[in-house]
């Protein structure tokens, strides 16, 4: 079976893909990075907002199920992962987006891998570059943080493979929960969910202090690939998710919420019930803006169709394998969804 960084590295990217911009070597905004963001400020100001799901709540199952056929989003409390967790994982993730330009590039994402200092996958389907740097690890990040920290690696590692544990642990149950609520067999869950073949990735974020933030864009509009996301966002607003009929809605940090999204693979094993979200990020504040994604998907070579409970439905998609759709994805983009659509 082949890993995740595997399916990743059969579609390489070419070199001027990965490299981010110098941000503390720049006084305005390079053309390069100049975005028409006049949608950016139009945010629904009709009070809505992503539910927030109690995860001790009894009903928890049941509200996580309306929250993702609603919304495809919501934010998760009592999660059991330790504020202390995150506070160092953050802390981490900043010390090194802290370091000089020169050091970061030391651990650069060669164009046919998967993990390591680079901008976003999505970048070459759009004519600008995003104000964003980013970081993937998949696994242990003991190669990277060798070039990065030669004298002491092991800080950084420690903090990454810890968060790394417990946000399977709740990818996990939160799963169970969604998958539950679809009415799918205990036997069937357990198919999906599986913590040793699982694919799982932690994308370290960070968009930079901004000279022009009106201007620039932090994450272009995408849906993730997995079957859900798990993000921790820092003290600053920026990110949007896309609701039908509403627009754009800022979902705002609340300290110690974890922002939890529907991805494409749940979208095809739900058959549409649980429809992946769009979002975005955009430029808000005038400071640095950090967060932490986990990507949970199953193993590589797992076919996905739209679950039997759905049998009374058509089924609207194809059977893939998670490789060939990371494939579909990582060509077509936005159009992925409906090239596999029946
Ligand atoms: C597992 C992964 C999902 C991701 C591509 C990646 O290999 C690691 C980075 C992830 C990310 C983060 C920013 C948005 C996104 C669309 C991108 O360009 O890189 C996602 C990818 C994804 O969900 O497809
Ligand atoms: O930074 C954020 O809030 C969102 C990040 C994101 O969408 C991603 O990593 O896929
Ligand atoms: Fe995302």
């Amino acid at each position: 079976m082949s890993t995740l960084s595997e399916a990743y590295s059969d579609h390489p990217l070419h070199l001027h893909h990965i490299i981010p911009l110098d941000f503390d070597s720049v006084r305005t905004l390079p053309d390069s990075h100049v975005w028409d963001t006049s949608d950016h400020a139009l945010e629904s100001d009709d009070r809505s907002s992503i539910p927030t799901v109690d995860l001790t709540d009894p009903d928890a199952g049941k509200l996580i199920g309306h929250a993702c056929e609603t919304w495809g989003v919501f934010q998760v409390t009592n999660h059991d992962i330790p504020l202390d967790l995150l506070g160092e994982v953050e802390s981490e993730a900043r010390r090194l987006f802290s370091l000089p330009a020169g050091q970061k590039l030391k651990a650069l994402r060669s164009p046919g891998g998967a993990t390591g200092y680079g901008i976003a996958r999505i970048s070459p389907f759009f004519n600008k570059y995003m104000w964003h740097e980013g970081f993937t690890i998949m696994g242990s990040p003991m190669d990277h943080a060798e070039e990065l920290w030669p004298n002491d690696p092991q800080r950084f590692c420690d903090v990454m493979e810890d968060y790394q544990k417990k946000m399977k642990e709740l990818a996990m149950t939160l799963m169970h929960l969604i998958l539950k609520s679809l009415d799918i067999s205990e036997e069937e869950i357990n198919e999906v969910v599986s913590s040793g073949g699982a694919s799982t990735a932690l994308q370290l974020n960070s968009y930079p202090f901004c000279p022009d933030p009106n201007r620039a864009i932090g994450l272009a509009p995408h849906t993730d690939t997995s079957l859900l996301t798990i993000l921790h966002q820092s003290t600053k607003n920026g990110l949007q998710i896309f609701k039908e009929g509403v627009g754009w809605v800022l979902v705002s940090p609340t300290y110690g919420s974890l922002v939890v999204n529907v991805g494409d693979l749940l979208h095809i094993l739900s058959n549409a019930q649980f429809p992946s979200v769009l979002h975005r990020v955009v430029m808000k504040e005038n400071q640095q803006r950090l967060s932490l994604a986990y990507f949970y998907s199953p193993p590589t070579d797992f076919y996905l169709s739209p679950l039997p409970s759905n049998s009374t439905q058509i089924p609207l998609y194809r059977s893939v394998s998670v490789r060939d759709y990371i494939g579909i994805k990582a060509k077509n983009l936005e159009k992925a969804l409906s090239l596999i659509r029946i």
